[in-house]
């Protein structure tokens, strides 16, 4: 890919301090939660970052949407780094990137009307006219399969689907260009999945939409994304195109999560023995020290490895441990 990304981070770190380690409980310690992340997201594609709970994926897409500072590192889009000096603020980055979370219930105010949740973001950017914020309101309901009536019911009038159709619809009220979709059917019955997965898609193709999604779950992830980067403990190990990603696993880590899946399919060509497939232990808890020493109180950096491009857009970590 040639030109400036839409979406570029790099060499991103974020360190948390926890609780201390010394025997009073006194010592200073950092769980690098992010530990020197790069990716580009291009424009109109699907980025997927898949790894297991506690791998970093959240803590990456709070620092993309501004709600977490870097350690170090930067965000950039469209080349103009998202902190420092002249920086957008926050309501031009609001323009620019635009978040779906995973329980549409927790992320909706229940004492507001479905109308009031998606004006409020529209007033905000400085649209005062009623009747263009009905227009837009009542446009964005029908496009994402609601009914412009519904706009004067509250959260707890909906089903599951149709209140992740709202937080759809409050994310793209104001035209962003990307949109980080955290787990996105996660919290909705499998039955209903597929219909707010077709959704992304439609409104993916309509606005031009670029996603980072985030997820645990690769079944998804193999119907949505363009590329895939799998994540673990706060690094990236592997990335490439989903054909490469499933069919073509070559880190074992990658190979441990997509042996996982339910589907058959996907499983059986991760598993096959021909391909060398290597049964990794994975790790225990989020208190498993990147060191290998595995011991409770220990957060240290990995060995420094490289991700070393094997196939044209393939890149794998060649060691994370070793
Ligand atoms: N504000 C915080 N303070 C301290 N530690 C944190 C904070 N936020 C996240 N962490 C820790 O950072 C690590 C990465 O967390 P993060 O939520 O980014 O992972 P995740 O892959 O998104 O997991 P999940 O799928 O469970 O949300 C975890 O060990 C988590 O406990």
């Amino acid at each position: 890919m040639t030109g400036t990304p839409l979406l570029q981070i790099d060499d991103l770190h974020v360190r948390f301090p926890i609780a201390g380690g010394g025997l009073l409980g006194t010592g200073r310690r950092l769980l690098h939660a992010v530990n020197g992340l790069s990716l580009t997201l291009e424009k109109g594609e699907c980025l997927s970052i898949v790894g297991e709970s506690g791998c970093g994926k959240s803590t990456t897409a709070l620092t993309v949407m501004g709600l977490q500072e870097p350690s170090s590192g930067s965000v950039s889009f469209r080349g103009a780094p998202f902190s420092g000096p002249g920086a957008p603020g926050r309501m031009q980055r609001a323009k620019a990137v635009q978040i779906v979370f995973q329980d549409p219930y927790a992320s909706l105010n229940p004492r507001q009307t479905v109308h009031a949740s998606l004006a409020a973001p529209l007033r905000l950017h400085g649209i005062r006219s009623a009747s263009e914020i009905a227009d837009r309101v009542e446009t964005m309901l029908i496009n994402v399969g609601l009914t412009a009536d519904q706009a004067r019911r509250y959260p707890h009038e909906f089903s599951g689907g149709q209140r992740q159709r709202i937080g759809i619809a409050r994310a793209l009220i104001l035209e962003p260009e990307i949109v980080v979709l955290d787990e996105p059917v996660s919290a909705l019955d499998v039955s209903i999945r597929a219909q707010i997965i077709n959704l992304l898609l439609d409104l993916q193709e309509k606005y031009g939409l670029s996603y980072l999604m985030i997820s645990h779950d690769l079944s998804v992830v193999e119907h949505m994304s363009d590329r895939v980067a799998v994540m673990f403990f706060g690094q990236i190990v592997e990335e490439g195109s989903w054909q490469h990603i499933f069919a073509n696993p070559v880190h074992p880590y990658t190979r441990r999560l997509i042996a996982e899946i339910p589907d058959p399919d996907v499983a059986i060509r991760a598993r096959d023995p021909a391909a060398g497939f290597t049964d990794v232990p994975l790790p225990q808890g989020r208190s498993f020290a990147m060191d290998g020493s595995n011991t409770p109180d220990v957060f240290t950096a990995p060995t420094p490895s490289e991700l070393v491009e094997i196939d044209p857009g393939h890149r794998v970590r060649l060691s994370l441990r070793d």
